[in-house]
């Protein structure tokens, strides 16, 4: 077509279809016709480019005939460039000129630039508009989310800005649009490569430029490029924008910064989950980038922190790491994702026969829909093949000897368990058994760039239907759907459980593949891309595979294994039903054993906090009678009070019967509080061990009284003293009940350095003193953890026990017997003959 032939109505015309006023679009027609003919560049170093059509400087009256113009070259450019490439590609691919950069930015040319920078009423409602046509047309999204809304315009008013959304909610097309708002370039933080790769390739087939910068890269021939301000969106991880502040002042002021975008921004902070230490470093950008030190920037350059799991104290952490403005806007929206449906069931988990048990719906799903009848192994050895091309793991490598199906020794499962398969937690345990986020190569290229290629794709694309979308509220768009068919991803906690669940699925027939940090690149590439195409139907991995993962249609989270937090149990399981539709978040703990924390290198204050999560995931977990979403999002911050999901295992199936435990916590306060009281009434401070903690017959105590000291009690004093026998099982029944005192108030941590998973150190409150009365049988109804109940369902019984140890634990027999010891004070108070004088340890 001839651009010249247009008449200025044809230009009004496309102009209106392109969402602006028709009384903007007369005018700007018509300044444009009295512009003059000669014109420099249209730009401002360092502020955001005036569009060529609507501000008041000289301009050819072309510059309108232009932007069609580009419209057109921009598709023929896109047909030119193909696919989207990485590392060997990468010389294929045409380098984007400058020319060609500003034309992938077609809209802004044309953008009314003046008045999105005065971010006023009026002009936003421009701005809104013009975001709309650019979502249909380049995203294929019919609008624009409240929350997303509410972070564009806060950067048109040039403010910093914390947006806190649930996961899959969208938060990347915030920054990602400001690409298309303005010819000047937006560099986003991120920490992961598979996470840039991810994103610029998607960006690649909405028609925008963008290349990842990471570290260790020596060919340095994008990072040029980029900083020459050739591609509309640069991804960098925290090491590398560090590095490069002073290219990025060049490029500020030569081609502008319209935002720096700092994407899972709970890195920055100690008590997230995933600290990564040069994000702390990130506040050189608000330092660097102000137009107190920038003379050509009329603005800061805005900042954009963005993250779905962040407690209130790491919101704090993000504010003041990264010195935001005070005038930082938070937009919070609601964590609740209302089409995730989150249960919580037991499993041994390390174990090949839990596999098969634990795994055997997705089997029979996964096997029905490739019609698999009959012999399955057929099918195991004619898929190997194909499998092994894609580095997929062979099933005939499976041998019986890499699972230890020893389900009857719970003291082995559990020493395993306690150094994660039995390996002692060295550097090289550390390196070999989990991923943890120190480096950000997880790809075997830390440069990629990615072109616009052809919208013909995109013309295609259907606009999601408002059905399909569900509203921030959620649930009236939830479509009742019987099975979860589509992908599924597992998470473990280690990379050798990764590999043998992997194997394990691979064997029985299914398309899985292992996602760890330590398998070769290839193969991790491979494993990304056939996921993302629907070749794999299950992917088991660490937590490498976490993050800012976005494929729509996951319909299964499987957590086989504790996670090591809440927030990294929302972030994966977050991965799931990213379409709206519903998805299934499955946790498959041990819920007979206390978990963990995986071995990492933490100082004192970290391992406290670790355990502090770790522990707030071990409650998620053992809670039988709280809605599970309630949990989750009121974990961090938000107020659910009164609603419920109506979709998790515990508002579908209901809480468990409420039981009576007023004599068990009676009985169990009685004998900690006269313990503490034997203590307090000693005139000499006796250490622990002259009360039978820590010596040399019971290292299995620690120097404080814990749950199994005062449960040795009861069961020195048992009578009969076979009786133990049933009360042995009851131990998991204890701790839950230690866990609800705790919960009232009625008992507490000694000393909260020591604070572990569990209530280690057990000290009576004052609130118990009043409210638990020995003599009081005024029912407690509690609900049973799911501890408690596993323990019941074993046929163990849970109550009961109320009898044992009255004799030595009632209180008035204690007053008694320190009188006695009172009268006779010289022995008593003696040092080193403690066994004597112990009262724990007479036996009467
Ligand atoms: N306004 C919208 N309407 C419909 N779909 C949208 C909208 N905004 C984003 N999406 C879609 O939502 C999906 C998830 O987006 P995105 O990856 O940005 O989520 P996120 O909030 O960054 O999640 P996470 O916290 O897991 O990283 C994308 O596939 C995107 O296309
Ligand atoms: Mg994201």
């Amino acid at each position: 077509m001839d651009e010249s032939a247009l008449s200025s109505d044809q230009v009004v015309m496309k102009l209106v279809e392109m969402g602006f006023e028709k009384l903007d679009a007369l005018e700007a027609v018509k300044a444009a016709s009295s512009l003059c003919s000669t014109s420099t560049t249209n730009k401002t170093l360092g502020k955001r480019a005036l569009p060529s059509s609507f501000s008041s400087g000289s301009k050819r009256q072309s510059s309108l005939l232009d932007h069609f113009r580009s419209v057109d070259r921009n598709k023929k450019v896109g047909n030119t460039f193909g696919t989207a490439v990485v590392d060997s590609e990468l010389d294929k691919v045409s380098d984007p000129s400058e020319e060609q950069r500003k034309s992938f930015a077609f809209e802004s040319t044309s953008f009314p630039e003046t008045q999105l920078l005065n971010g006023c009423s009026e002009a936003s409602s421009t701005w809104e508009k013009r975001v709309s046509y650019i979502l249909r047309n380049r995203f294929g999204i019919s609008s624009l989310r409240s929350f997303q809304r509410e972070a564009l315009s806060t950067w048109v008013a040039h403010k910093d800005c914390l947006v806190l959304a649930a996961t899959g909610s969208g938060k990347s097309l915030c920054f990602q649009i400001t690409a298309l708002l303005t010819e000047n370039v937006v560099v986003v933080i991120s920490p992961l490569i598979s996470l840039m790769h991810d994103q610029c390739l998607k960006l690649s087939r909405h028609i925008i430029s963008a290349c990842f910068l990471g570290s260790g890269q020596l060919d340095n021939r994008i990072e040029q490029k980029a900083m020459q301000g050739l591609y509309q969106i640069i991804y960098v991880c925290p090491e590398t924008v560090v590095r490069l502040i002073k290219p990025l002042q060049k490029l500020a002021k030569s081609h502008g910064i319209a935002l720096f975008a700092i994407d899972e921004a709970h890195c920055v902070s100690k008590w997230g989950h995933d600290f990564r230490p040069h994000y702390m470093r990130l506040s050189v950008l608000r330092e660097n980038f102000c137009a107190s030190n920038l003379e050509f920037l009329e603005y800061d350059v805005p900042i954009m922190a963005l993250t779905a799991t962040a407690t209130g104290h790491v919101q704090e952490d993000i504010l003041e790491s990264l010195h935001l403005s005070k005038e930082t806007k938070t937009v919070l929206t609601s964590f609740f994702r209302p089409n995730l449906q989150f249960s919580v069931k037991h499993s041994r988990t390390k174990f090949a026969s839990s596999y098969a048990k634990d795994f055997q719906n997705l089997i029979e799903l996964y096997s029905e829909k490739r019609k698999v009848t009959g012999k399955k192994l057929a099918a195991i050895s004619h898929e190997s093949e194909e499998q092994t091309v894609f580095g997929y793991l062979d099933a005939e490598t499976i041998h019986e000897t890499d699972y230890d199906d020893d389900e009857d020794d719970p003291e082995n499962s559990l020493a395993k368990k306690n150094s994660s398969n039995g390996k002692e937690m060295s550097e090289e345990y550390l390196e070999d058994e989990t991923d943890t986020f120190q480096s950000v190569d997880d790809w075997d290229v830390a440069c990629g760039e990615f072109c616009a290629v052809s919208p013909c794709g995109i013309l295609d694309m259907s606009v999601p239907s408002e059905k399909q979308i569900p509203d921030e509220s959620g649930h009236k768009y939830i479509r009742q759907k019987k099975d979860f068919e589509g992908p599924t991803i597992i998470y473990v906690p280690t990379r050798k459980e990764s590999v043998n669940i992997a194997k394990y699925l691979c064997g029985v027939g299914l398309k899985a593949a292992a996602y760890n940090a330590s398998l070769p690149k290839k193969h991790l590439r491979q494993v990304h891309q056939d996921f993302h195409d629907n070749k794999l139907q299950v992917v088991v991995a660490t937590i490498a595979f976490g993050m800012g993962i976005d494929k729509k249609n996951v319909r299964k989270i499987i957590h086989y294994g504790w996670p090591q937090s809440l927030e990294a149990y929302y972030q994966e399981a977050g991965r799931a039903g990213r379409d709206g539709e519903l998805a299934e978040c499955v946790l498959y703990v041990d819920l007979s054993r206390v978990p963990t924390l995986l071995p990492s290198r933490r100082s004192k204050e970290q391992t406290e906090q670790a355990y502090k999560m770790l522990s707030d995931c071990f409650r998620y977990g053992m809670n039988t009678s709280q809605c599970r979403a309630k949990i989750l999002v009121e974990y961090f911050g938000e107020d659910f009070s009164s609603k419920k999901c109506n979709s998790c295992d515990v508002c579908t199936e209901g809480p468990p019967e409420q039981v009576n435990v007023r004599e068990e916590a009676n009985l169990l306060f009685q004998v900690i509080t006269a313990f503490h009281l034997h203590v307090d009434n000693s005139s000499e401070h006796a250490s622990y061990e002259d009360y039978g903690l820590g010596n040399s017959k019971q290292k299995k105590f620690s120097n404080k009284p814990n749950l199994l000291f005062f449960i040795s009690k009861i069961r020195e004093h048992c009578s009969p003293k076979n009786s133990w026998k049933q009360i042995v099982p009851k131990i998991d029944g204890n701790k839950g009940l230690t866990r609800i005192m705790e919960a009232k108030g009625y008992i507490k941590e000694m000393d909260n350095k020591d604070r572990r998973v569990e209530i280690k150190s057990i000290q009576p409150t004052e609130k118990g003193k009043k409210e638990l009365d020995f003599k009081d049988d005024k029912p407690l109804y509690v609900y049973p953890e799911a501890d408690m109940l596993l323990s019941l369902k074993q046929h163990k019984t849970y109550s009961g026990f109320s009898d044992w140890g009255k004799r030595w634990a009632d209180l008035e027999i204690r007053r008694m017997r320190l009188e006695r010891r009172e009268r006779k004070p010289q022995k008593v108070r003696s040092r080193g003959s403690s066994s004597k004088l112990h009262p724990w340890k007479s036996k009467e």
